[in-house]
């Protein structure tokens, strides 16, 4: 059994650290280090002060972009986020040495940023180390911040900069982001947090505001992990410090059965699996990065969902539901303890429910009579080429339908030649403007009827499915819709599936089973 060391890690995304940084400070980092006695490490990601798309870090991007296209305007995209951060400075930093160095610190750094770019332009070409460089300044600014508002508020707090921590020379082995290449950044983030660990063990803890940004990644973070790679740095710190926890603070109070925006019903889930996490991030819920969980749950540590508007609510926790946690013997694994939660799971079949918009759906008629050798291979070839993502896939013997996502000009662009390309081994039809819907449950595989149900429901509603996939896994039975149907499809199936007081007959029976053994174990 791993024992607890009172670490907890907590992340802050760009939108609650624009919108909420008195409250995270007061409200969340002051309760946990001086009311509960727990040692804390923040990350951070880059200023967003109202959407993601209007970020930091977008603007950085849209920085980059413009040297590509040999515009030099990108310097007043620069100067956007200088106002804005030097604005912010002024408006929330109270001391006046505190604010001066913090003011200073942002004009430097976007000094830096501006050389870069500069550079680039001459040399016509921004390279994806540029482009890390460039985009590492949002976190750093927004660091710089955070860990000066920590010590204006009276929490003693240091900035921790992680964007130079891979060596220049670094080389991945396979060219992949591998596990070696993991426990390279842990060992070197907890060389890095050492003077923090020391100052904790002398009884002077200190908040550390940890850079998200986690260095030049040898094939480019963007290109390696993508956007939200922050949460993939607050969890290596996460395991750097043996954490009890890790906190993903959003502004939702946690996953829901469905996206709360679209499905007015969806209820809170105190609990998913890292499998299910997955899944519905991946088709359209951004709960959490991917490659998060991997990481923590190696070193047994959950992660909690949390909101940043409501510190008290207990959030969702991301644990395997048969592992145990730090700090404890065994798992309940039934039929020894029976826990509410494990109630709650099995009578839900499945947990919840998510679309992904901007879908298109290919089919290809291969020319020959029968499925001729090679045919799925070209096609992938040409796919691959064009970096084209398949998010599912049906065939038959001489029809291959897929649905990817198509979410900008450049991936639209790309597919308009792959189309051209694909013309060469059969007839190729598109239809646009179509979602993915998926519904999404661990326990799912153990009831007969689930699929059957969600798509009598969608025929119910006189939606037509364009395509059907359960995933490999078992986890997720996904159909394609048109994207004008897709509120009425997520409402309806959660009305039959999730809705608390919506269970099938033979959830009902499998509650009442469930019920019985309960009352014989108490
Ligand atoms: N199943 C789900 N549970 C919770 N939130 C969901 C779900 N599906 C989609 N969402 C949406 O994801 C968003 C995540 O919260 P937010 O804090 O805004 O994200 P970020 O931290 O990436 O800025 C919310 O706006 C919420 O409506
Ligand atoms: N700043 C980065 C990293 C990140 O993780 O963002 P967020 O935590 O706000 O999703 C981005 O916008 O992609």
């Amino acid at each position: 059994m791993l024992s607890k060391t009172n670490w907890i890690v907590q992340k802050f995304g760009g939108t609650s650290v624009g919108k909420f940084p008195e409250q995270i400070v007061d409200e969340i980092i002051k309760v946990y280090t001086k009311q509960l006695h727990n040692d804390v490490a923040v990350v951070c990601s880059a200023r967003s002060s109202d959407t993601k798309a209007e970020g930091t870090t977008s603007r950085l991007l849209r920085a980059c972009d413009m040297v590509c296209n040999n515009d030099a305007d990108f310097s007043s995209v620069v100067q956007k986020v200088r106002e804005d951060h030097v604005e912010n400075a002024r408006q929330r930093i109270q001391n006046a040495k505190l604010q001066e160095k913090l003011i200073k610190d942002t004009v430097a750094e976007l000094e830096i940023v501006e050389k870069y770019l500069n550079a680039s332009l001459v040399l016509n070409e921004v390279s994806s180390r540029t482009m890390d460089l460039v985009m590492s300044c949002g976190e750093k600014l927004s660091c710089l911040f955070m860990s000066a508002l920590c010590n204006d508020h009276g929490v003693p707090s240091e900035y921790v900069d992680l964007s130079s921590i891979i060596p220049q020379d670094f080389e991945c082995p396979e060219g992949t982001l591998d596990a070696s290449f993991y426990t390279f950044l842990v060992n070197a983030f907890r060389d890095r947090l050492r003077p923090v660990l020391d100052s904790q063990a002398q009884g002077k803890p200190i908040v550390p505001v940890i850079t998200g940004f986690f260095g030049l990644v040898p094939m480019g973070l963007l290109n390696g992990v993508g956007r939200g790679y922050t949460d993939l740095c607050a969890a290596l710190i996460a395991v750097a410090l043996n954490a009890d926890e890790l906190q993903v603070w959003k502004e939702v109070d946690g996953i829901f059965t469905a996206d709360p925006r679209k499905v007015p019903q969806a209820r809170l889930l105190s609990s998913v699996t890292p499998e299910e996490a997955s899944e519905l991030t991946y088709y359209g819920s951004e709960v959490i990065h991917p490659f998060t969980m991997e990481q923590v749950i190696r070193a047994k540590i959950p992660i909690r969902i949390k909101n940043v508007q409501n510190p008290r609510g207990e959030g969702t926790v991301i644990y395997p539901d048969n592992i145990a946690k730090k700090g404890e013997a065994t798992p309940p694994h039934p039929p020894v303890t029976l826990s509410s939660s494990f109630f709650e799971q099995k009578r839900r079949g499945a947990t919840a429910i998510t679309s992904k918009s901007d879908i298109v759906v290919v089919n290809i008629h291969s020319n020959k009579k029968t499925l001729s050798h090679g045919f799925l291979a070209q096609i992938f070839r040409t796919l691959d080429k064009y970096k084209l993502v398949v998010d599912l896939i049906s065939t038959s013997e001489v029809h291959v339908s897929m649905a990817l996502p198509v979410p900008d000009l450049d991936s639209s662009k790309a597919l308009k030649k792959a189309v051209d390309e694909l013309k060469k081994v059969g007839t190729v039809d598109l239809t646009k403007k179509l979602v993915i819907v998926s519904l999404v449950g661990k326990q799912m595989k153990q009831f007969i009827g689930i699929a059957g149900t969600m798509f009598t429901t969608l025929a119910e509603h006189g939606i037509n499915i364009e395509m059907i996939s359960q995933g490999a896994n078992e986890i997720n039975i996904s159909c394609v819709i048109d994207e004008e149907d897709a509120i009425k499809a997520l409402q309806s199936i959660h009305s039959k599936l999730l809705d608390e007081s919506s269970e099938s007959s033979l959830g009902k029976a499998v509650n009442e089973k469930l019920e019985q053994i309960k009352r014989l174990e108490l």
